[in-house]
């Protein structure tokens, strides 16, 4: 497929319109809209229980939504289950069944289910787990990974394919910093090459280097969605801390910046609220010249802790 957007309706990334899903009384899904392009990491966030592995599981055909329309690479998953689990590469939280098939296997297996000749589902087996780092592992039977290790076998099993759109739920969760790194440079890749990505995940700092977008749900529905890209002219709260930290609150306030003494951290500091990048920048050369001995300044949290948790505190 190829990186241009094709529209909500056409082929290429997904749409989401208005989609509801009920557990009995419970209404896990409420009402969720929004769009992930091709070619681009779009993060889905949001608290526990906000419908985010529901949302997922309908996406991937999996679950029937109770109302509103979803398009995966330009199809419906009620009306076309087919063709969409064609184009979808699922990675759920859990691994789930057949344990007792070796990692080869698994991958081997699935890539017949998707009308593969043997050879070819071997080779790219073979591709997928050096792409993960499991060739040490490619003839062990699945119940004796780590849950790590089970992450990095689930994602091969969602490429296995090839597909146009990676549906990942939380897939850094239990990984080792260093395979997160990969994941994260991998998913990067990815995206570059076209493909739509839509990543579910609590690890914000993550998300903060690895989305391009992101949308943020809660009690079932969509909040707010937020580009990265706006995230310099953003109004963030920055840490900042000196030799002299009374002398550097006088100084902010002197600019008529409203600063307090940050709480919760080891190291004293300074919290002010900043609106954005060009500002920062000019408070910093202010600061270091002012002559308080600046040693860090930096933003408090990644830009999307800060919209989660100013949204948390809109609630009523
Ligand atoms: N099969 C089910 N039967 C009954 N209730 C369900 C079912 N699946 C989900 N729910 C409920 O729907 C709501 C949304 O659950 P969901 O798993 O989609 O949330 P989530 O955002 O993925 O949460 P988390 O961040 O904890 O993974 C929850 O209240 C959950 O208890």
């Amino acid at each position: 497929m190829g990186t241009t957007e094709q529209g909500t309706t056409g082929r290429g990334g997904i749409s989401v319109d208005g989609v509801t899903r009920s557990f009995g009384t419970v209404q896990a899904v409420r009402g969720m809209t929004f769009e992930a392009p091709p070619g681009a990491v779009t993060a889905l966030i949001g608290p526990n229980g906000s419908g985010k592995t529901t949302l997922l599981l309908m996406l991937a055909s999996l679950l029937a939504p109770d109302s509103g329309s979803m398009r995966i690479d330009g199809a419906d998953p009620l009306q076309d289950p087919v063709a969409v689990r064609r184009s979808v590469g699922w990675m759920p939280d859990t691994l789930g069944v057949w344990d007792s098939l070796t990692a080869t296997e698994i991958l081997v297996t699935m890539g017949k289910l998707y009308g593969m000749v043997p050879d070819a589902a071997a080779q790219r087996a073979g591709e997928l787990l050096a792409e993960v780092r499991l060739s040490d592992f490619a003839d062990k039977p699945a119940r004796v990974f780590s849950r790590g290790q089970q992450q990095r076998l689930s994602l091969a099993r969602a490429l296995i394919q090839d597909p146009a759109v990676l549906l990942l739920d939380e897939p850094a969760s239990g990984l080792d910093p260093g395979s997160r790194v990969e994941l994260r440079l991998l998913l990067r890749r990815l995206a570059a090459a076209g493909k739509t990505i839509l990543v579910s995940s609590h690890v914000l700092s993550e998300l903060d280097e690895m989305a391009d977008r992101a949308v943020f749900v809660s009690g079932g529905q969509t909040v707010k969605t937020q580009s990265l890209d706006d995230v310099g002219t953003q109004l963030r709260w920055y840490a900042v801390s000196a030799r002299d930290t009374g002398a550097l609150l006088r100084a902010l306030e002197a600019q008529g910046l409203a600063a307090a003494v940050g709480e919760g951290t080891r190291r004293s500091h300074v919290r002010v609220q900043l609106g954005g990048e060009e500002q920062a920048a000019e408070v910093l050369r202010y600061l270091v010249e002012s002559g308080v001995g600046v040693y860090a300044f930096a933003p408090a949290s990644g830009a999307l802790e800060e919209t989660y948790m100013s949204l948390e505190g809109e609630k009523p």
